[in-house]
């Protein structure tokens, strides 16, 4: 077949609706491609027989915009270069670290994220993976279903929450969100960040093992970047000590995964909560054994509520840019 036959097919939509290349298959368009396609003519890389980048180079050479999420090739510097028009990324989520940003900036090409839509799904689930770890919720459901409830005297109580002194790593719009709900649970809020932030009065620690070091429980809420990965190690989690509950709704490479299971394991760290593992889906099989460890598949961010916010985002942002109006989440840090 020549290569100009695998053009993909007018599916029949006006041959005027803007074109939005999407690279993976986001939630929002599985849910809401009826939706999504009444505005954009899609052409949808996932759908095709051929190969990524001969998709790109045959289809897409006149594409302005994209559409992609965290799951799926990343968008590489070697995809921009098949993508000479591209001068937009929307990503339906709030973290960025699959898009190549510095190449992005040197094409000029603009990244819109899902700015706050999922902030407060997320700060709720990372709340609720801590009590979980600390007051065995999952623990306590295993019990029930196996029939255990009549030797009620033999199960484990967990720790109380009240009191707790919680350092955030990443006080970004996730993170303040964590720290008020902990707050209001009696919590004393500590953070690491890039920069201190002149809008708390919280503790705020430079030093992430230092941070560590005082507290009793870590979340990290930052983002993946050269700076963050591997960032929470053994050293770190060593600092915070055998009692110590570490809970991840940021990415799974900001930790050290291989240096938290063997601290699991040894019973150098109290606990863990995690939504987000380094490679996955696939998650450390020695963790399945750990009663001390609740697990979640990348899930915090997501209530159908949220899913709706999304998607009205993601069409903002493609209707703004093709109507030449400001993008509603530009990623300013980078332009
Ligand atoms: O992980 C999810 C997100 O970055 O929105």
């Amino acid at each position: 077949m020549a290569v100009s036959d695998h053009r993909q097919q007018n599916d029949g939509r006006s041959p005027e609706l803007p074109e939005v290349i999407v690279l993976n298959a986001p939630l929002i368009l599985t849910m809401f491609e009826d939706q999504l396609s009444s505005k954009f003519h899609l052409l949808k890389a996932l759908d095709s027989e051929l190969p990524l980048h001969q998709f790109l180079a045959v289809n897409a050479q006149s594409v302005r915009a994209m559409l992609c999420t965290v799951n799926g090739p990343p968008v590489t510097a070697d995809i921009l270069q098949l993508l000479p028009s591209l001068r937009l990324i929307v990503t339906t989520t709030a973290g960025i670290n699959h898009i190549d940003v510095s190449e992005c900036r040197s094409r000029g090409i603009s990244v819109a994220n899902a700015g706050d839509v999922f902030s407060a799904d997320c700060a709720d689930y990372a709340v609720g993976l801590l009590i979980d770890v600390l007051r065995k919720i999952s623990v306590a459901d295993r019990y029930v279903r196996k029939g255990h409830w009549a030797n009620l005297g033999d199960f484990p109580l967990g720790s109380k929450l009240r009191g707790k002194r919680v350092g955030i790593v990443g006080l970004g719009r996730i993170g303040i969100q964590v720290a008020k709900r902990l707050e209001a649970f009696g919590c004393s809020i500590s953070y690491n960040s890039r920069k201190k932030k002149d809008f708390v009065e919280y503790p705020f620690y430079a030093n992430v093992c230092e941070l560590a070091a005082d507290m009793d429980v870590l979340i990290i809420c930052c983002a993946l970047t050269d700076q963050t990965r591997h960032m929470i190690d053994r050293k770190v989690l060593l600092a915070l000590g055998k009692e110590g509950v570490i809970v991840n709704i940021g990415r799974g490479a900001i930790v050290n995964e291989k240096e938290m299971v063997e601290c699991l394991v040894h019973g150098e760290i109290g606990g863990a909560g995690s939504d987000v593992f380094e490679n996955e889906p696939d998650v450390p099989k020695e963790l399945f054994e750990l009663e001390n460890v609740v697990l979640s598949p990348h899930l915090a961010i997501f209530s159908p509520e949220s899913l709706e916010d999304s998607r009205d985002l993601v069409i903002a942002n493609l209707e703004a840019f093709f109507s030449n109006k400001p993008l509603l989440s530009l990623q300013d840090p980078f332009f």
